[in-house]
């Protein structure tokens, strides 16, 4: 009898098939009949393949069968590689492949013109907030494929941007999703941790997928700080903004206490939805008081509520102007005094630092190879001067070599149409 384990993996058998969970975010399914004709074709033998307590059991004693079939699981797994939370297809970006991480905002790096550098190193959320920006989440209606980039390839895009922004960066772990799901999530801290250029290093999460033993190892990688996406202190209304009825604020407002524990720092950080949370806003400070939040940074981040073109923009949501927005906060302010409310860069130690230069202009027309599809209908990415483009509008292929008119660069990101 074989029993085989591999690295951060455990095996789950679906009866059909061989589920291999791999670093608790991705997992790739590997139908039986796949694994068992594989072996038949190479070794004439047949045994039955299960799984049991996250170990593989190849019912034969034939030893050489282990090595090859720990092979061809590796070989494979690039392929069949999916988010456990999405359950969509993900693209894996590693240095091989080549693909710039300047230019497109689901993954990558983002300069935005300060010392705060955005790091998104995977796409897709376990949640599904009914007002999200990007329509993120398992019941998006957009969003068909997730990436993940690999760690080391992420760090030397890293180190690159680091070398051109100079000393005292924030690296911000942010993404279009959640970025707890990155499957390199400590390391990546680590990493940052021990960058000559990074002073500190946040996160924006929603929470959920922390853990006692996640909060432990985020706080001795390095990590200072956590902004918590908490839109209701009421579990059944936080169920419906969220978008899941298996949300369990009591489980993420223990993890924000356990944040503050462990020495990372925590940023409330409530969507407001007028007429739907407002009324929330001094429940929201109490419970920032109550736990300690806001050691170093301010201790709340209330956001308005803004509709975006590609987000979930649902009819009870309101948008209210920032100018009353504002004036509301100030009122809170002054009301339960707690300060600041109404945050600043200054508050968080950013500075203006000089963009890395953009590779277009405006109504350019470039030459651009297309790399990798994008994550809605219709959108390609193309690659072109050691940056990537965002192709919308588009019928090409990977492979494919198109001009591009560049419709769009703010803040380095790159959107282009074929023409
Ligand atoms: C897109 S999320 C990604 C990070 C993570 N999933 C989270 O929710 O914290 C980034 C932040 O934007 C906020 N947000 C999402 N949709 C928004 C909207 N329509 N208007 C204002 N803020 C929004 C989220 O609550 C979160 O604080
Ligand atoms: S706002 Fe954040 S947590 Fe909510 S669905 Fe969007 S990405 Fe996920």
């Amino acid at each position: 009898m074989i029993e085989l384990r591999l690295p951060n993996s455990r095996f789950e058998d679906l009866g059909d098939a061989i589920r291999l969970i791999w670093r608790e975010t991705l997992y790739a399914d590997f139908p039986k009949r796949e694994l068992e004709r594989v072996i038949r074709r190479k070794y004439r033998v047949s045994p039955q393949i299960t799984a049991r307590n996250g170990t593989l059991i190849i019912d034969t004693d034939y030893k050489k069968v282990e090595g090859f079939i720990a092979l061809y699981i590796q070989n494979n797994l690039g392929a069949l590689l999916r988010n456990r939370y999405t359950k969509r297809k993900v693209l894996y970006i590693h240095e091989a492949l080549d693909v710039p991480l300047l230019g497109y905002n689901a993954f990558g790096l983002i300069d935005r013109g300060t010392n705060l550098i955005q790091i998104r190193g995977v796409s897709g959320c376990n949640l599904s907030c009914i007002f999200c920006s990007v329509d993120e989440g398992p019941y998006s209606r957009t969003r068909k494929l997730d990436y993940v980039v690999d760690i080391d390839y992420l760090m030397k895009w890293f180190d690159e941007v680091a070398r051109i922004k100079g000393k005292g960066l924030e690296a911000h772990l942010d993404g279009q999703g959640e970025p707890l799901i990155y499957p390199f999530r400590v390391e990546l801290v680590q990493a940052l941790r021990e960058h000559p250029n990074v002073s500190v290093i946040s996160m924006q999460s929603n929470g959920t997928l922390l853990t006692d033993k996640l909060v432990e190892e985020l706080a001795e990688a390095g990590l200072d700080r956590v902004n918590l996406s908490i839109h209701s202190l009421d579990p059944e209304k936080a169920k419906m903004l969220m978008g899941m009825k298996s949300y369990d604020l009591d489980h993420v407002l223990e993890m924000a206490e356990a944040l503050v524990n462990a020495g990372i720092d925590v940023l409330i950080a409530p969507v407001i939805i007028f007429g739907i949370n407002d009324d929330e806003a001094e429940a929201f400070i109490e419970f920032a008081r109550k736990i300690g939040a806001g050691k170093r940074w301010p201790a709340l981040g209330f956001q308005n509520y803004v509709p975006y073109k590609f987000g979930r923009n649902p009819v009870i949501a309101k948008p209210v102007p920032f100018k009353e927005f504002y004036a509301w906060l100030r009122r809170l302010e002054e009301k339960t005094g707690m300060k600041p409310l109404v945050l600043k860069p200054s508050h968080f130690g950013m500075e203006k630092r000089e963009f890395i230069p953009l590779a277009f202009r405006p109504g350019e027309i470039v030459k651009a190879e297309v790399v990798l599809p994008g994550r809605i209908e219709g959108e390609m990415l193309a690659k072109a001067r050691n940056r990537l483009i965002e192709v919308v509008g588009t019928r090409a292929e990977v492979g494919d070599r198109i001009r591009v008119r560049i419709v769009r660069t703010r803040h380095g990101i790159y959107i282009g149409r074929e023409v």
